[in-house]
């Protein structure tokens, strides 16, 4: 798909409460940048906890009523059909606004994150009329049932690096299951989330059912955090901060927390593929959206009996990576999101050096007079996995290779990190993958291919990777439900 570039003139930036755009308590805004630029967009009004308390009542309000909650889940399904075929009428404009916001390739906004965010919210809207209640065994004068219900108010608290495509895998099952949310999204890029919750209203969602709420996290993120009234947050983005949710959900109401908090991911290549459809998947999972990504491939774990002619056809295919302006559709890495990110992933960079590690691709910060954020692909060598570039998430271009000697102490590296969200595998022995995918402490793990699977399959990780639950799939549902059990005597 193509995008006729027509960059807005403005964009709305008012948090979008109770079914329309409302101005602040207090005025305040803040900029966000063009990171492929460096120039302002927009001025967006900072949300505070008064919005927040505005918006989450607006959503009580709304779930108390029924207005939503109460639906039939084929009705439900109707309006979230109809919100889908709306996003995709308007794909083009939302496409374009996440691009100069997030600094992301215009071809990846317009194939991957908005395609993909149409296709998880028609799929959960699929989903909510086909999901039966349960019946438990029980004796004969007892009616036992199962029944989910909606949490209530659902908090979405997003990172920056697909900010509507992550948005949805939380937006859509909670909707589906009848709740009312309260999106915060990431203050770097909150201008395809306004735009969303209009086009969601167009659809038909009744006022309170989805409201938004840009500002900045210690502000209005932990306002939401430490809402009595909020029943559940769904959260991306660091470790650090997902744990402030717990903490958040320990001092107010124990409200439940789901956290998906980034990863440290192996590619392991064992030593009998083919290397031409291996490196494109290699180069694709360090690279994809300029490794700001959760399930990036960051450690290629290789055996040492391939190493040099697999890294030699990597760094080619690597080189064939246009690091440019994200409008162009050539280009297949944009923009880091903001200069501090990029000068922390600069400092891996020096880093790795400094640890001993050989930098033999990349390394630098390029197109500095377009006034943008970009770095060119990364690669290190002789990494071993106590490094910080080993053991750290970057969010950045930048690829560790660990050399093995056999499957063992490939899954020992692979394991051996803090972190377990994804892994990618590469054999052409059926054998060996099933053993190894089954050995890798990891919520995803792609055999053949870098993956992190379709919006019909839970995604979230181990250890500290997740916490609390999954997106994507019927496991996003369980998320958002209660589980009531009904148990009935019979006379
Ligand atoms: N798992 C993932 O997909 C992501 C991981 N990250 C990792 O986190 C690093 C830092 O990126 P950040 O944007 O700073 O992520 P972050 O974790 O600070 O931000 C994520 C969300 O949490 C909110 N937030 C921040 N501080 C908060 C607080 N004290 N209370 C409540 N909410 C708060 C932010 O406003 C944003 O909406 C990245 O370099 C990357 O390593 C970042 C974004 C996504
Ligand atoms: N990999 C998509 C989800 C994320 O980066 O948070």
């Amino acid at each position: 798909m193509t995008v006729d570039i027509k960059i807005p003139a403005t964009f709305e930036t008012r948090p979008f409460i109770d079914g329309d755009y409302r101005s602040t308590e207090r005025g305040e805004t803040f900029a966000t940048l063009n990171p492929a630029t460096g120039r302002e967009l927009a001025q967006v009004c900072a949300g505070e906890e008064a919005d927040i308390n505005r918006a989450v009542a607006a959503a009580r309000a709304s779930f108390e009523s029924g207005s939503w909650s109460r639906q039939t889940p084929r009705q439900r399904k109707k309006t979230l059909l109809r919100f889908a075929d709306l996003i995709e009428k308007n794909i083009e404009e939302l496409a374009l606004i996440e691009t100069l916001d997030c600094g992301k390739p215009l071809n990846d906004s317009c194939n991957v994150d908005l395609p993909d965010s149409i296709e998880t919210l028609r799929w959960h809207a699929e989903a909510t009329d086909k999901l039966h209640d349960q019946m438990s065994p029980a004796p004969l004068d007892v009616v036992s049932m199962i029944v989910r219900e909606p949490v209530g108010v659902v908090g979405a608290v997003l990172p920056w690096n697909f900010p509507l495509f992550v948005a949805m895998w939380k937006i859509a099952p909670a909707l589906a299951t009848g709740n009312s949310v309260v999106v915060k999204p990431a203050e770097l890029t909150s201008l395809s989330l306004l735009r969303l919750a209009a086009i969601a209203a167009e659809a038909g969602l009744p006022e309170g059912v989805l409201n938004v709420v840009p500002g900045m996290g210690p502000t209005a993120g932990r306002a939401l955090g430490l809402h009595m009234d909020v029943d559940c947050i769904s959260f991306t983005g660091s470790g650090e901060v997902g744990r402030y949710f717990l903490k958040y959900a320990a001092e107010s109401n124990m409200k439940r927390i789901v956290l998906e908090c980034g990863g440290k991911s192996p590619a392991i290549v064992l030593d009998d593929v083919d290397f031409t459809p291996v490196v494109e998947q290699i180069a694709a999972g360090f690279l994809f959206c300029q490794g700001e990504n959760c399930s990036a491939g960051t450690r290629l774990i290789v055996s040492e009996k391939i190493r040099e002619p697999l890294l030699a056809k990597l760094k080619e295919t690597v080189k064939t990576w246009k690091v440019g302006d994200p409008l162009d559709p050539a280009t297949k890495i944009g923009a880091m999101i903001e200069e501090p990110h990029m000068r922390k992933v600069l400092s891996y960079i020096e880093k790795g050096q400094f640890e001993g590690a050989k930098l033999t691709l990349g390394g630098q910060q390029v197109l500095k007079d377009t006034g943008g954020f970009f770095i060119e692909p990364t690669i290190f060598e002789g990494v071993t996995n106590d490094m910080a570039i080993a053991r750290e998430e970057i969010f950045g271009p930048v690829l560790s290779v660990i050399t093995v000697r056999d499957d063992a102490e490939a899954v020992r590296i692979a394991n051996d990190t803090n972190y377990g969200l994804a892994a990618s595998l590469y054999t052409n022995d059926l054998n060996r993958a099933h053993l190894i995918a089954r050995s890798i402490r990891a919520g995803t793990v792609s055999v053949n291919c870098y993956s992190e699977g379709d919006f019909a399959v839970p995604f979230g990780g181990y250890k500290e990777s997740g916490f609390g639950g999954k997106d994507k799939g019927f496991a996003a549902h369980d998320q958002y439900t209660e589980t009531k059990a009904i148990w009935m005597q019979l006379r």
